[in-house]
């Protein structure tokens, strides 16, 4: 008998990020199965797989050291730890920029103007990195959130934090002076895991990277005349173009099905009536693999 190779799977288990990664690795069919309230541990419905909760910023030290063989986390994170990991698949969420940012009654224009200055943040090593790249001499005031704050309470003269939104940023009356990042949320992987485990990961990569795939896309389906199925091809220009069937004892009918992008959905059903589609159908896609 050939010993199952098992792998751990580090996720974060609180903020922003985390229920989205939850999401993700139960649509990609990797089920988690409760093993209580506070576990930190969890096993799924693959006895090859385990998931590990960790918050964000321990992940990629957890996975450079191999307490966990993959994880789910943020660029961002991964660059302040300065662990050695491989980022090996963008999963195009938890997109923010690290920015430099100042009250916006500050009399100062350019992250130049900052030298002397005490920059709060919840990132010291690579904002610490960044002003001594500019040669810009500041003091590091590390805090554990709501960086924002810093400024006003005379804490700080200016902060390195994330904004996606802007929303935080304008609440507290800040403007952006640089960019140091933009962030998405990865997975990465243990170096030596990649080398050992190299097929079980593979394994888990394709699973979430069909649900990325999906994201955004919905499946179309409906009936119509052959005579008007030019027009309607027109309309769909799918991956690889629609799929046509003729519908049996229907002479003439033909089944058209499509993936198409779901913002365009609205406007495309009333065309497609237009050109004489009927009987519609749209759904959506938990996971696309090519
Ligand atoms: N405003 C944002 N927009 C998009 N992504 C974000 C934003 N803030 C953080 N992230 C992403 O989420 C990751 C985790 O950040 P988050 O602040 O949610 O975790 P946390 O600090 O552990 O939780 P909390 O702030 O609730 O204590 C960040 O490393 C970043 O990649
Ligand atoms: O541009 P916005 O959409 O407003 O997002 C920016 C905010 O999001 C993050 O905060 P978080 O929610 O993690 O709280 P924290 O400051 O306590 O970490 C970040 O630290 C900003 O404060
Ligand atoms: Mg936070």
């Amino acid at each position: 008998m050939t010993e199952t190779t098992r792998i751990r799977l580090a996720i974060p288990n609180k903020g922003r990020i985390a229920q989205p990664i939850r999401e993700i690795v139960e649509k990609s069919g990797i089920h988690l199965v409760e093993t209580g309230g506070r576990n930190l541990i969890a096993k799924t419905v693959d006895p090859g797989i385990e998931v590990l909760f960790a918050r964000p910023i321990d992940i990629p030290e957890y996975v450079a050291n191999g307490a966990a063989d993959i994880g789910v986390t943020g660029h961002d994170m991964v660059m302040e730890r300065g662990s050695v990991v491989n980022e090996l698949l963008d999963l195009r969420m938890g997109r923010a920029r690290l920015v430099v940012a100042v009250p916006e009654e500050a009399e100062v224009n350019a992250v130049a103007d900052l030298a002397g200055a005490k920059v709060a943040t919840e990132f010291p090593n690579i904002t610490r990195a960044y002003f001594e790249r500019f040669g810009v001499g500041v003091t590091i005031v590390p805090v554990g959130g709501a960086c924002e704050a810093t400024p006003h309470l005379g804490i700080a003269d200016a902060i390195v934090d994330l904004t996606s939104t802007g929303t935080t940023l304008q609440a507290m009356r800040m403007r952006i002076l640089g960019e140091v990042l933009t962030t998405t949320t990865w997975v990465i992987a243990n170096p030596d895991s990649l080398q050992q485990k190299r097929q079980k990961i593979d394994e888990v990569l394709l699973a979430l990277e069909s649900v990325v795939r999906a994201k955004g896309q919905c499946y179309i389906m409906m009936n119509a005349s052959r005579d008007v199925l030019p027009e309607i091809e027109e309309l769909l220009p799918g991956l690889g173009g629609p799929t046509v069937m003729d519908v049996a004892s229907h002479d003439g009918l033909v089944a058209v099905h499509a993936v198409v992008a779901e913002e365009r959905v609205y406007q495309l059903i009333t065309r497609l009536k237009q050109a004489g589609a009927r009987d519609i159908l749209v759904m959506s896609i938990e996971r696309m693999i090519p």
